[in-house]
């Protein structure tokens, strides 16, 4: 069948965390409605841009785009952004059961408010059909960061010399809800602690049943520990893939990710108790972000605050144990998809912080890269060659030398929009290098999502990867696919795809500021294969051809 769907995008007042913010709204929401289809099922989404003076483009997080890759709403890789007062139909199929996410993917307008899930159902009968069973019915949660710089004046700070960061966020927000400290605001300031719109979202449960809660992140810029009070979460899904059952007091939960969890609704109904999420991997500089679990049947008032206070979450900085959680996460034995045995080839990409011309940028093998005007997917199924860099990017960086521990100087870096071009159906491993900072001692957790595929997530290290040693420690056994994954601290994570989806496919950490600051590489495979390019998505094309 085919779901349809009519957004129009555009600005509104909101109150996400109490305080007045003008934000990208689709109908008048942030965040967004959540799109429910069901494996197999056509989704049909006719974004209508009502900004008046700004474009638009929305990225459809973990669909494949097998066939359409037209519809992955990437500005830049795969599409002209939608001009204001222009509509553009995103037809695809959701070929997978399993938790997804939609957000823009435009400039920095991710953190602007444009964003929301996408659930997809098993078809009744499927091989994919869920191998966990829960009597209570399904919560969604979607967990996100906000500010209250409109993120124009975030792009504008991290691209001034010197650099103004983003910072950390003000709030941390549950279904789109979040709770500023009004009184720490100047009395003018349009904050309103009894906005409805900053209530917190209660999620009721029957007693004694089990649900599914399915979560997803789409911070710009926080990894999140994410917690129900006093009931313990069976994780059995990441990224629209079973994994083996694992238990968990709270869950760690990176930008572009999803979970399911299930809890048992089994602890004394007379009482709330927390959801919470909280920083961890930065230091955090913002209060803990929540929501309420209430029992039906019990004496509390559903909205009532929870009689505790809600949980911190674990260390910031212990990435031991968010690298433990990591390590636990691998395919469901009756949904194992096994790796090929061996790659084809082998990328290594070294994630570093450098300045290029006095600004400072992420380089990845000292490439900071930038988006080209003309979208790759047309520049390269037209042939306008002069659309964009035509020297790729390089395989590795000096991986017997560098010192992943130190403060490198990385002379030579440099700002390119060359891509990556893959034998079509090879199988590519990638080896994603974390290192220092600009700043001594400091390395931090990068989240890299692939668009238009799910790769094998074969191993994590600490320090340097060795590729002598360490691709024999890879888990080749049991091996969860994902499409968004953590690089740890001062660590490797090693992940394997096959390229055999024709199209042009960005790969980037899924910082936002960390993307805007070059934090990326695309990939293009099999463009020959490509069926003909909707005209909409060519509209910033010149018809004379693509120059820089
Ligand atoms: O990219 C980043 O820049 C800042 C800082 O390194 C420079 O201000 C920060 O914390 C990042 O993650």
């Amino acid at each position: 069948k085919t779901v349809h769907k009519q957004w129009d995008i555009s600005y509104q007042f909101t109150h996400s965390d109490c305080v007045r913010k003008l934000a990208v709204t689709i109908n008048g929401r942030t965040p967004g409605p959540t799109i429910r289809a069901v494996q197999g099922d056509t989704v049909v989404v006719t974004v209508k841009n009502l900004l008046m003076t700004e474009n638009v483009a929305i990225h459809w997080h973990g669909i494949r785009q097998l066939g359409t890759p037209w519809a992955d709403g990437t500005e830049g890789v795969t599409q002209c952004p939608i001009l204001p007062g222009d509509a553009f139909e995103y037809r695809f199929v959701v070929d997978r059961p399993g938790t997804y996410m939609y957000h823009a993917h435009y400039g920095m307008q991710r953190s602007a408010g444009l964003n929301g899930m996408i659930v997809v159902a098993a078809a009744p009968g499927s091989a994919d059909a869920e191998p966990f069973a829960y009597d209570g019915g399904e919560h969604e949660v979607l967990l996100n960061d906000w500010w209250h710089k409109s993120t124009y004046e975030q792009a504008a700070g991290l691209a001034a010399v010197p650099i103004v960061w983003v910072g950390e966020p003000q709030s941390l927000l549950i279904n789109g809800r979040g709770r500023y400290n009004c009184s720490a605001m100047a009395p003018d300031a349009a904050c309103n602690a009894t906005h409805p719109e900053c209530a917190a979202q209660v999620f009721a449960v029957v007693p004694g049943r089990t649900y599914r809660f399915r979560i997803a992140s789409v911070t710009s810029l926080s990894a999140l520990n994410f917690e129900i009070e006093g009931h313990e979460m069976t994780v059995v899904e990441t990224d629209g893939h079973y994994v083996k059952p694992f238990v968990v007091k709270n869950l760690n939960i990176y930008s572009g990710e999803t979970y399911s969890v299930l809890i048992k609704a089994d602890q004394d109904p007379n009482r709330n108790y927390w959801l919470a999420s909280n920083v961890v991997s930065r230091k955090p500089g913002t209060p803990t972000g929540t929501a309420v679990l209430s029992y039906y049947g019990g004496r509390s008032s559903p909205r009532a605050p929870p009689p505790t206070a809600p949980p911190a979450g674990p260390a910031w900085n212990d990435s031991a144990y968010r690298i433990r959680q990591s390590l636990a996460t691998v395919a469901h034995p009756e949904h194992a998809h096994p790796p090929p045995p061996r790659a084809d080839r082998t990328i290594l990409l070294l994630n570093s912080q450098n300045k290029i011309d006095g600004r400072i940028k992420w380089a990845i093998n000292n490439v900071s890269f930038t988006l080209p005007h003309t979208p790759y997917l047309v520049a390269l199924k037209h042939g306008l060659l002069g659309a964009f860099d035509q020297c790729p990017p390089p395989e590795t960086y000096n991986h017997t030398g560098y010192d992943v521990y130190g403060v490198q100087a990385n002379p030579n870096a440099t700002t390119s929009d060359g891509l990556y071009r893959l034998a079509f159906g090879s199988v590519v491993d990638v080896v994603l290098q974390n290192a220092n900072m600009l700043a001594p001692n400091n390395s931090e957790t990068h989240p890299w999502h692939l668009h238009g595929h799910d790769f094998w997530t074969l191993g994590y290290g600490v320090g340097r990867f060795d590729p002598a040693v360490h691709p024999a420690t890879y888990n080749l056994r049991d091996p969860v696919m994902k499409n968004t994954v953590a690089v740890h601290p001062f660590g490797w994570t090693a992940l394997r795809f096959r390229a055999d989806n024709p199209g042009v496919w960005a790969f980037h950490c899924h910082i936002e500021a960390h993307f805007f600051m070059g934090m990326g590489v695309a990939f293009e495979e099999g463009i020959e294969r490509v069926g003909d390019l909707p005209e909409e998505i060519r509209r910033c094309v010149s018809t004379k051809g693509g120059h820089h």
